[in-house]
């Protein structure tokens, strides 16, 4: 699914982390006083977040109405000033604070006063290179548009670097300092009167998957997978909540996760409850049963299914590029194929229910599974397995400009990239290049959803490629792959690819990248 949503609230837009950051501070919401019912909290103090009472008027409304008023929050009046480490050092008072993050300076001195963590919090990273604390805490917030106009210039690193020089940003590039398999995830939560959010928050760009599983009104799990691992938080919580959840997202980028729960009786209380994290690796045959909510045609030979956990027991979120097994008993035979999701948003039906797992399946002739699973009627059963997979999105952290080699029903993968890497705030992608591939026109998979995403996003671009065209037939080729991987002026070649189609296609566009002399590392292709 893209984006990582499992249902977005409705009515209500998103709320990014600063403004969840502002509910802390609403009339109605409440925050336990007792510090020693919480335990596994990761907060230092024992609050369940360590979020200060903000004075009235520095809300963060009241900071974008600041940002937007025309007043000079860098103190440079516009210019872009290269700032050395030393001069930097000189402004590390509450009254006179600048900080580096990612190799740029912000004067922060106005923010202070809004920032959710406090004052004290924030100067510790005044005067200074505040990168590595700022991710420490909060690596998911969205800096450069809080301090979008506070911005002083780049950091100079030495004299030799030229002043006006874009800052190189190395560091998220750099593997992460621990491996995924030891990372354990925090867990943290906050309430207000009818709701109670959760968070369990993981490292960025480690692209975590999500299991949740209703047990009772006051008992559920929420499985973390990072890597092949999972982290099983066994919640009980302090009184019954409303099933499904009202709201349950990953942040691809930040690693965090969100789950918003309605409560049964609108009240506050005292704590959320209690847990217990425990560590699984799950036999690779665990397979969870799903109801048939839908299954329509969608071209000449392919057709949409949904499908949703029986009695919604099981709301599953896959980590970005991974995929699952279907599976259904055939003539008596159990039979399994990997298919990867896809955000409804790409559907044309609009059956779609909002926790439902989608996908579009290309019925072969003499395909068991996908000949019967087009039969299937809404109601049907069938069981899908966890989630499976190697892709590592942290590769693609250093890279601005990737290609994306699709062909036939090997665009779901690339598909689920798409939204997570238009989204990425730290090194913005440049350009996402989609080579489609398919006999025919009439093969081609969301032809108008591919041409309105590059509307909506001009970095995004596909292009068709067809074998058996009525004019110029064309298939996957040294001359067709290598421009792609030469500087022009003022744009950078594809520094990473994705590749996903049958097996001849994928062997044969590894044989050509390695030709025109592309590293294997910077290459992942995709396999069911
Ligand atoms: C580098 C020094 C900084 C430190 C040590 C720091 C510390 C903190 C702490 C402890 C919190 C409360 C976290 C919690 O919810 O438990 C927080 C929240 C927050 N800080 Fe900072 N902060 C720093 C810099 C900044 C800067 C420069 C910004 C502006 C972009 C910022 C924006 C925020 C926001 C928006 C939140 C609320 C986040 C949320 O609710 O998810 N912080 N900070």
């Amino acid at each position: 699914m893209s984006d990582s949503t499992l249902k977005p609230p409705t009515g209500t837009p998103l709320k990014p982390p600063a403004v969840v950051a502002l509910a802390a501070h609403s009339s109605n919401l409440q925050l336990p006083s007792t510090a020693g019912l919480k335990p596994n909290s990761g907060s230092a103090t024992g609050n369940p977040r360590n979020k200060c009472a903000l004075k009235p008027g520095y809300s963060l409304m009241s900071w974008i109405k600041l940002c937007n008023s025309g007043a000079d929050l860098s103190g440079t009046q516009g210019r872009v000033v290269p700032v050395t480490r030393n001069e930097l050092a000189l402004h590390n008072k509450v009254n006179d604070a600048w900080m580096a993050i990612r190799g740029k300076v912000f004067n922060v001195t106005r923010y202070i006063d809004f920032h959710p963590g406090g004052v004290d919090e924030i100067m510790r990273g005044a005067g200074r290179d505040a990168t590595k604390l700022f991710d420490e805490v909060h690596a998911w917030v969205n800096y450069p548009q809080l301090l979008g106009k506070c911005y002083v210039g780049p950091l100079k690193e030495n004299a030799s670097v030229s002043a006006y020089s874009t800052p190189t940003i190395v560091d998220f590039a750099k593997p992460p300092s621990k491996p995924t398999e030891e990372l354990v995830p925090r867990f943290d939560w906050i309430q207000q009167r009818s709701e109670i959010t959760l968070y369990l928050y993981t490292r960025r760009n480690v692209n975590p998957g999500l299991c949740l599983r209703r047990i009772n009104g006051q008992q559920l799990t929420a499985s973390v997978l990072l890597g092949t691992k999972w982290h099983v938080f066994d919640f009980q919580l302090s009184a019954s909540v409303v099933w499904p959840p009202k709201f349950a997202q990953i942040g691809s980028e930040s690693g965090k996760i969100e789950l918003i729960l309605t409560k049964e009786e609108a009240a506050p209380w005292p704590n959320y409850g209690t847990h217990v994290l425990r560590q699984e690796d799950p036999p690779s045959d665990e397979f969870h049963d799903y109801d048939v909510v839908s299954c329509s045609d969608f071209n000449h030979d392919s057709f949409e299914l949904c499908l949703k956990s029986v009695e919604q027991k099981i709301l599953m979120q896959l980590p970005v590029g991974y995929h699952l097994d279907i599976e259904a008993s055939v003539n008596g035979e159990d039979i399994q194929r990997s298919y990867t999701p896809i955000s409804n948003t790409y559907l044309s039906s609009s059956s779609a229910y909002e926790f439902s797992l989608n996908f579009l399946i290309k019925r072969y002739d003499g395909g068991n599974l996908s000949s019967h699973l087009h039969k299937l009627q809404p109601g049907a059963s069938l069981r899908l397995s966890l989630p499976r997979g190697n892709f590592q999105l942290s590769k693609l952290a250093a890279h601005r400009n990737i290609l994306l080699l699709s062909a036939g029903s090997g665009l779901t993968p690339n598909l689920s990239l798409l939204q997570p890497l238009l989204k990425r705030n730290t090194n913005r992608i440049e350009r996402l290049h989609l080579l489609y591939f398919n006999k025919t026109e009439s093969d081609i998979w969301l032809k108008e959803k591919l041409a309105d995403l590059h509307v909506k996003d001009e970095r995004f671009s596909c292009h068709h490629i067809l074998s058996q065209a009525v004019e110029q037939s064309q298939r996957i080729s040294v001359e067709l792959l290598s421009p792609f991987f030469k500087n022009e002026a003022n744009i950078d070649k594809f520094t990473y690819m994705t590749i996903c189609g049958p097996t001849g296609f994928n062997s044969a566009a590894i044989e050509i990248l390695a030709d025109i002399g592309v590293e294997a590392n910077n290459i992942h292709v995709f396999q069911g």
